[in-house]
């Protein structure tokens, strides 16, 4: 049986005072999708970075496609795709030459053509680093990382800054290689890619692992699994609209002009929260009836918002 994607054991990383990862355990399958997940400082580079043999960890094990990225760096290197958090190349060097110069290097590399108009950059193919979008950037370095065909490819914040119709194909292109077997290990602040793209997620905070499971399980609540949002004026007599509602259930507008019901919705208690806006002459605006997204399981969980 092949060894995991990447295996983390007690990962321990100090940068003098500061831990930046303290114990954190992580598995990862083959061939699956895994979104590290975590606020500004976590230790979600620093993680990924011991991963990919950059920096050498204080403490713990850490097994790559079953090898130590510290030691086999030489085994690895061809075997694994890296996109650093922010890109980075040469200023002058052209969008097309450098996925090129990338691909030289590769023992069966990828169309590089092919590469850049699967990642819309077809048209930026003669533009110099410098002049590409941040966005642009982004995706060359992407492109980068992808062209070697890697069994595993570390992906640190693919989408930042990039807008939604870039996000979309890369996300797209993340299914794709999901589909050919490849696994992905990506780190985000974004809970929608979390969502999207993850077969796992591991949240993180202060360098440890504060949850990790499916994205469906970890946003399923026990029971109905479901909550009731709707948006409406601020300042809505809340604690008035949960006596309109069974007993145990709590009304809170978790941000202005946000509301959400806390407990088991069945269609009785739509209806309530209906027929008491109605009384009042509120309309309920977005109205939903969904499962807790990672973003409330993450508050719930540190107290603090993901996007920190
Ligand atoms: N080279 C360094 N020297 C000193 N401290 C560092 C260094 N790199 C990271 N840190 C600190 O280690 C902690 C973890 O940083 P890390 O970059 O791994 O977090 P992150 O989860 O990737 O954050 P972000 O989402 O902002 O990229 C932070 O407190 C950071 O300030």
């Amino acid at each position: 049986m092949s060894a995991p994607a990447v295996e983390i054991t007690g990962l321990v990383k100090r940068y003098g005072p500061t831990t930046a990862v303290d114990g954190l355990d992580l598995r990862m399958e083959r061939g699956s999708v895994l979104a590290l997940l975590g606020p500004n400082g976590a230790g979600k580079t620093t993680t990924v970075e011991i991963c990919e043999g950059f920096l050498n960890p204080d403490a713990g094990s850490v097994r790559v496609l079953g090898l130590d990225p510290a030691r086999d760096g030489a085994a690895l290197r061809p075997r694994v795709g890296v996109m650093p958090q922010g890109g980075g190349a040469y200023p002058g060097v052209r969008a097309g030459e450098m996925l090129r110069l990338v691909a030289s290097c590769a023992a069966n590399p990828l169309d590089p053509a092919w590469l850049l108009d699967v990642l819309g950059l077809a048209s930026a193919r003669r533009t110099p680093f410098k002049r590409l979008s941040g966005g642009q950037q982004q995706r060359l370095s992407l492109a980068c990382a992808l062209i070697g065909r890697p069994e595993l490819v570390f992906l640190d914040e693919p989408t930042a800054g990039m807008d939604p119709q870039a996000r979309r194909l890369v996300w797209d292109l993340v299914t794709a290689l999901r589909a050919d077997g490849v696994s992905v290990l990506l780190t985000t602040h974004l809970m929608e890619e979390a969502e999207t793209l993850a077969d796992s997620v591991v949240i993180v905070d202060h360098g440890k692992v504060v949850l990790a499971g499916s994205p469906q399980a970890l946003t399923v609540e026990s029971g109905d699994a479901a909550q009731l949002r709707f948006k409406a004026r601020t300042r809505l007599d809340t604690a008035l609209l949960s006596t309109a509602l069974p007993e145990g259930y709590v009304v809170r507008e978790s941000s202005p002009g946000a509301y959400l019901v806390e407990g088991a919705v069945d269609p009785q208690v739509v209806s309530a929260v209906t027929s008491w806006c109605a009384q009042q002459g509120v309309l309920p605006e977005e109205l939903q009836v969904g499962r807790r997204t990672l973003e409330e399981v993450f508050l719930e969980l540190t107290g603090r918002e993901l996007r920190a």
